[in-house]
C-alpha cells in the first residue's frame, strides 16, 4: 500500500477527534519528498465564484528581481540533451517532461489570498493554496491555479482528466482558432498526449471494473493556454479499492509531469534539474473516510515566501520537439501566474520571459 493510503486510512481509523471529516494534503513531485497532510478546522463546499475568496485584489507586485533558473539558453539545451538521450536509448525513453523556474523578487511581502483572488477569475481552472509550513515541510505558501485533474473519486466512479500537448492563446480570434486547430493536428502533440492516457489506463485498469475515454481526445482551454485533454471514467471493482489518495498515488507522476517509462524518465529529470521541483508538478487534494477525494496536479504555481515567489513551469519533450519552441511553450506557461501578479503583458519583464 502506498505511503500516502496508509498514512490517511491510519488516520481515519483512529480515534482522533473529527476523524470523519476529512484530511487535505499535498504531495512533492519527488515521491520520496514530504507528503503534506492537514485535518482543516473548517470546511466550506462551493465555487470561487460563491465569494468564498476575497473579491478585490491588489492591482499588481512591484518588481524588484526577476532571474529565469536556469536560463533559456540551458534550458534548450537540456531539451537537446534529452533528445540525445532518447536516440541513444533505441526509442524506449519515449518522453520526458522538462521545467524551469523563474524566481520573482518582490519589493515587499506578497499576499498569497490576493494571488489566489486574481487566478480565480479564470473559471476553467482549480485555484488552490496551501501552507506548506504545516507539517514542517518550510514555512512557504503554493498558491496556483492548475487546469489538470489527477484523480477523482466518489463512491466507485472515478475520473481523471490528463492534459498534454499545448499552445499559446492569442488575442485575436482568428490566430487562437488557428492555433487551437494546428493543436489539434499535431503529431507530435498528440503523441505526447496518448502517453499519459495510456499510462493512467495501464495503472487505474486492475482496479476498475469498467474504464475508458468515451469522449476520445479533445481541446481543453484555460484563460492563457489550449491543451489537448482527455477524460477517463472509470467504475470501481469494489468499495476495497483504494481511496481517492491512494489512486493518486499510484498515478503520480504521471508522463504529463514526469515521462514514459516513468522510472528511466524521472532518472533523467533528476540528472538535469539539480535544483528539484518542490510541490511544483506534485498533487494536492482532499479524501474522506469513505474514500472519496479529488487530487490535482499542482502546476501554473508560484512558491510564495514573504515577498520572494518561486514559478515552475514545464514541457513534454518526445522525438522531434524543437528546443526554442519547448522554451516558447514553458514561457507561455508563466503567463497564468504572472498576469495574476499583476503584471501587465506589454511589460518589459513579462515579454523577456513570455
Ligand atoms: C508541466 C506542465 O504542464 C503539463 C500539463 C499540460 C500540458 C503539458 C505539456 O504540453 O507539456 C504538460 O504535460 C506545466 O504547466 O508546467
Amino acid at each position: 500500500m502506498d505511503a500516502l493510503e496508509a498514512a490517511t486510512r491510519a488516520w481515519f481509523a483512529s480515534d482522533v477527534e473529527g476523524k470523519d471529516g476529512l484530511l487535505v494534503g499535498a504531495m512533492p513531485f519527488d515521491r520520496a519528498g514530504p507528503v503534506v497532510l492537514v485535518q482543516p478546522e473548517q470546511v466550506e463546499w462551493g465555487t470561487g465564484g460563491d465569494g468564498a475568496l476575497p473579491a478585490a485584489a491588489p492591482s499588481g507586485i512591484a518588481i524588484g528581481g526577476l532571474s529565469e533558473c536556469p536560463p533559456a539558453s540551458v534550458y534548450a539545451d537540456r531539451v537537446r540533451h534529452v533528445l540525445h538521450d532518447m536516440a541513444a536509448s533505441g526509442g524506449a525513453l519515449r518522453k520526458v517532461v522538462l521545467a524551469r523556474g523563474l524566481r520573482i523578487e518582490a519589493g515587499a511581502p506578497v499576499d498569497p489570498f490576493a494571488i489566489v483572488a486574481r487566478l480565480a477569475a479564470d473559471e476553467s481552472v482549480t485555484t488552490f493554496l496551501a501552507d506548506l509550513a504545516a507539517e514542517g515541510a518550510g514555512g512557504a505558501t503554493l498558491v496556483g491555479a492548475t487546469p489538470e485533474l489527477l484523480l477523482s473519486r466518489r463512491g466507485r466512479t472515478v475520473l481523471s482528466h490528463p492534459l498534454a500537448g499545448s499552445a499559446r492563446r492569442h488575442a485575436g480570434e482568428a490566430e487562437d482558432r488557428q492555433a487551437a486547430d494546428a493543436l489539434l493536428r499535431s503529431e507530435k502533440d498528440r503523441r505526447e498526449h496518448a502517453l499519459v492516457v495510456e499510462a493512467i489506463l495501464d495503472l487505474l485498469a486492475p482496479h476498475c471494473a469498467r474504464l475508458g475515454t468515451p469522449e476520445g481526445t479533445g481541446l481543453r482551454s484555460t484563460a492563457t493556454m489550449w491543451h489537448l485533454g482527455t477524460r477517463i471514467e472509470g467504475e470501481l471493482k469494489s468499495d476495497d479499492a483504494p481511496s481517492a489518495a491512494g489512486l493518486a498515488a499510484l498515478l503520480h507522476p504521471t508522463p504529463a509531469v514526469g515521462g514514459y517509462p516513468r522510472d528511466a524518465a524521472l532518472e533523467v529529470i533528476r540528472g538535469l534539474e539539480p535544483e528539484g521541483r518542490g510541490y511544483y508538478a506534485g498533487a494536492l487534494g482532499w479524501v474522506d473516510a469513505r474514500g472519496d477525494g479529488e487530487w490535482h496536479v499542482t502546476l501554473r504555481c508560484a512558491l510564495v515566501e514573504g515577498g520572494s515567489l518561486m514559478l515552475h513551469a514545464g514541457a513534454g519533450i518526445v522525438p522531434g520537439s524543437d528546443p526554442d519552441a519547448e522554451v516558447a511553450e514553458t514561457a507561455a506557461k508563466f503567463r497564468a501566474m504572472l498576469q495574476a501578479l499583476g503584471v501587465d503583458e506589454r511589460d518589459a519583464v513579462l515579454e523577456k520571459v513570455a
